[in-house]
């Protein structure tokens, strides 16, 4: 019988006073953010702890506090050759607000004078605007409403503002969600010197997220468990890598001091060329592999890696399609590329395929299609591994296949085309809801498209994929 993970268990683990609020407490985060303050921590640089903040009104979340806030963050896989396997007891975590049932202890936290940082992940839905919520009626449903709620309480007591960066996963976070907190405040009459507060004394920063993080590890938790000493319900398993890109002012560095603690954290003022870089580097690489391996019958990111023609598959679709339209030094993508690659073939960490799948289409859309569509304007011809994998991706949105998972809207669209087998990729390239444009205008594409789908269809998506880099 093992024990549990909590305070008493482990009397000698330290305190720290809270200096941070964070909307979310998802397993991103806390192998992410509350990991980085623990090193800071441990090094006496920062000194302080995070709250955390329910995001919705939905399901337990985790219970935390059945373990004094107490989790283990493993970490492991290979980092520049070397073999990581660390695991490490996370005390960053002082507590967990449901704002649902207490949200005068919510809006408490504007009181305390040494809370300085927000952050959040509520995932690319979380930055979004809620015409239903007010301020007098609280919780607000959407987390820029608690936000507002929470910065005009602060703003009513006279104290100084906050440090606010955002980690969701969409494009300039930061102001994405200013802009909602400013909508707000106009919608419910705040007034002028509310906005100048928030604009004078806040800073929301923008900022972009490295880091693998498959969760809690389903597959080896009792043998985990046997190993620790303990039972941990919320132990979390993270890659070695790591990258925290804040667009942010210099003082920064000081008053969060993450690079300092020898973290890979960099505060810059224009994060774009690291966002191209992850984008469709990583994620792209991601997004392409997934359609095409779940047709040839595989489940995760490794059976990709240690497929020899997937792997090849997915080198040269870094080497040949990709790293060529990306306007960064070639060097450093080249590096990016290499750690990337290193990273996917991790042997410690299950990827699957299947989380990397749900909602494709929007990924295809802003991870793959802009760099298909600069090679097609370079090249005149559309690339033939991208090519091949968004056929996959039309296939593997056919009604009949299982592990499709979208909104309810897109997965129509795709029933309404496959009803029509003969003008599948005409009727869905087609419908600008899904894309942006009609991409039927783009010469050559709903062509190539049908003629890879018909290949996949006849020969099956391994036999389709070894015939292209064979031939390139
Ligand atoms: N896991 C990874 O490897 C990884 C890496 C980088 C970025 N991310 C991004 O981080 C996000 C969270 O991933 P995770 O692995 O922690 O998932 P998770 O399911 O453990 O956590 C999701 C968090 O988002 C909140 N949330 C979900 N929908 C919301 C909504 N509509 N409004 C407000 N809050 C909402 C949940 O309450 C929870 O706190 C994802 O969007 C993912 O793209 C994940
Ligand atoms: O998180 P998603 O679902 O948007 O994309 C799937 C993966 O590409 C992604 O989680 C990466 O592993 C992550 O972005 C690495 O930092």
């Amino acid at each position: 019988m093992v024990k549990t993970l909590s305070r008493a268990n482990y009397p000698d683990l330290p305190f720290y006073p809270e200096r941070m609020i964070q909307f979310g407490e998802g397993n991103f985060m806390r192998a992410f953010v509350e990991w980085q303050l623990q090193q800071m921590n441990k090094q006496g640089l920062f000194k302080g702890s995070t709250v955390l903040i329910k995001p919705r009104n939905q399901g337990m979340g985790p219970r935390l506090d059945q373990q004094d806030y107490l989790y283990t963050v493993l970490i492991n896989g290979i980092m520049q050759q070397q073999l990581v396997n660390d695991r490490e007891i996370i005390t960053s975590v002082s507590r967990l607000i449901n704002p649902y049932t207490q949200y005068d202890d919510f809006l408490r936290l504007a009181e305390n004078d040494e809370l300085e940082f927000i952050t959040s992940n509520t995932t690319e839905a979380g930055i979004a605007y809620d015409p239903d919520d007010r301020l007098d009626n609280g919780p607000q449903k959407s987390f820029p409403g608690k936000l507002t709620a929470l910065l005009y309480r602060r703003f009513e007591l006279g104290k100084k503002g906050f440090t606010i960066i955002p980690c969701e996963l969409i494009d300039r976070n930061g102001e994405k969600l200013k802009e909602i907190v400013c909508c707000f405040a106009h919608e419910w009459n705040l007034g002028e010197s509310f906005l100048k507060w928030l604009d004078e004394d806040n800073i929301f920063c923008c900022s972009l997220v490295d880091r693998i993080v498959p969760g809690y590890p389903h597959d080896k938790a009792t043998e985990l468990e046997q190993e620790l000493g303990y039972e941990d319900k919320y132990m979390v398993m993270a890659e070695p890598f790591l990258l925290w890109v804040i667009e942010g002012p210099e003082w920064l560095k000081e008053r969060l001091p993450l690079a300092k603690a020898g973290l890979n954290v960099r505060v810059t003022q224009d994060m774009t060329p690291y966002r191209e870089r992850k984008v469709h580097l990583l994620n792209g690489p991601h997004t392409a592999m997934v359609p095409l391996g779940l047709l040839a019958g595989l489940e995760t990111v490794e059976e990709v890696m240690t497929d020899p023609s997937f792997s090849r598959f997915v080198n040269l679709l870094i080497e040949n399609e990709l790293i060529p339209m990306l306007d960064l030094a070639s060097e450093e993508l080249r590096s990016y590329a290499s750690a990337v690659q290193e990273r996917f073939n991790n042997p410690s960490i299950r990827h699957e395929l299947t989380s990397i799948f749900l909602n494709s289409i929007s990924k295809f859309k802003t991870r793959l299609l802009p760099v298909m569509q600069r090679y097609h304007q370079e090249k005149g011809q559309w690339p033939e591994l991208m090519t091949l994998s968004f056929a996959a991706l039309l296939l593997s949105y056919r009604g009949d296949r299982l592990q499709r998972q979208d909104s309810p809207e897109v997965l129509a669209i795709f029933d309404e085309a496959w009803s029509d087998q003969g003008t599948v990729a005409q009727s869905i390239l087609s419908n600008s809801n899904l894309w942006g444009e009609d991409l039927t205008q783009l010469p050559g594409l709903v062509e190539s498209l049908e003629a890879n789908l018909r290949q996949l269809e006849v020969v099956g998506s391994r036999a389709a994929l070894e015939h292209r880099i064979g031939v390139m």
